[in-house]
């Protein structure tokens, strides 16, 4: 079982990149084994609610968003923190605007009735404590009573040593992309990951440590 830390996994990916598997396609491999883990852990879901923040980690809830709409299903994205920043995440939230996707703000947040949340707020990412706006979006992801599916790492929770922050989320189920981090096996952040399932997202053997 291979566990690498944020900073070895900021290696994996770069070395991938620079051996011909772009970020972009990485982050297209992530949503898309994510959404198939989805639909195979929840088949009859009707509406998924994704809840991104503006990070790559959003950038994952996007592709999962566009995969779903293609789908049929319905889809509302909750930008808990505002337009993504990052290049690749733009880049799918763009692709968002041709689908029939609802796109609300973190202020409704509250009112979406889904029967799966997405949580795609906070990667590999998050430091600290949770602001107000990620403390919102924790609430209502907690309390939404839908199946939470977590990208990566439950939100709140620090990949490097599964410390949860107060109000984070509690998932499912959590997908590791690629390798495990210290999170998925700690056992005081058990509770917050669910069962955790590991996704391939098509990172070259030759790329992790000690290949
Ligand atoms: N590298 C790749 O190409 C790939 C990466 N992948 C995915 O990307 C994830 C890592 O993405 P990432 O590095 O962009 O970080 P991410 O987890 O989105 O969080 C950063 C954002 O959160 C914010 N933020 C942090 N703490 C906060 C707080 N307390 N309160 C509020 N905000 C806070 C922070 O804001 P800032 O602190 O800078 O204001 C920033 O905007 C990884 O887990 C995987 O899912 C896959 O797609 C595969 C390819
Ligand atoms: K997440």
């Amino acid at each position: 079982m291979r566990v690498v830390t944020v900073a070895q996994m900021k290696q994996i990916e770069k070395l991938a990149d620079a051996n011909g598997v772009s970020y972009y396609q990485m982050m297209e491999n992530a949503g898309t084994a994510a959404y198939r883990i989805l639909r195979q852990r929840v088949p009859h879901a009707k509406h998924i609610a994704v809840v991104a923040g503006k990070g790559n980690n959003g950038g994952d809830g996007f592709v999962m968003a566009r995969l779903a709409a293609q789908d049929g299903l319905s889809v509302t994205v909750v930008l808990a923190e505002g337009e993504p920043v990052t290049r690749d995440a733009k880049t799918n939230y763009a692709l968002l605007h041709a689908l029939p996707v609802t796109i609300q703000t973190a202020d409704t947040v509250r009112s979406i009735h889904a029967d799966v949340v997405v949580d795609a707020l906070y990667g590999t990412g998050f430091h600290g404590s949770l602001r107000p706006s990620g403390q919102k979006a924790c609430d209502f992801m907690r309390t939404s009573g839908a199946y939470v599916l977590a990208l990566d790492v439950p939100s709140g929770l620090q990949a490097d040593t599964g410390i949860a922050a107060d109000g984070a989320v509690k998932a499912q189920c959590t997908v590791a992309f690629d390798s495990f981090k210290q999170v998925h096996i700690a056992p005081a952040a058990a509770a917050f990951c669910g069962t955790v399932v590991l996704a391939d997202i098509g990172v070259p053997d030759a790329c992790h440590p000690h290949a």
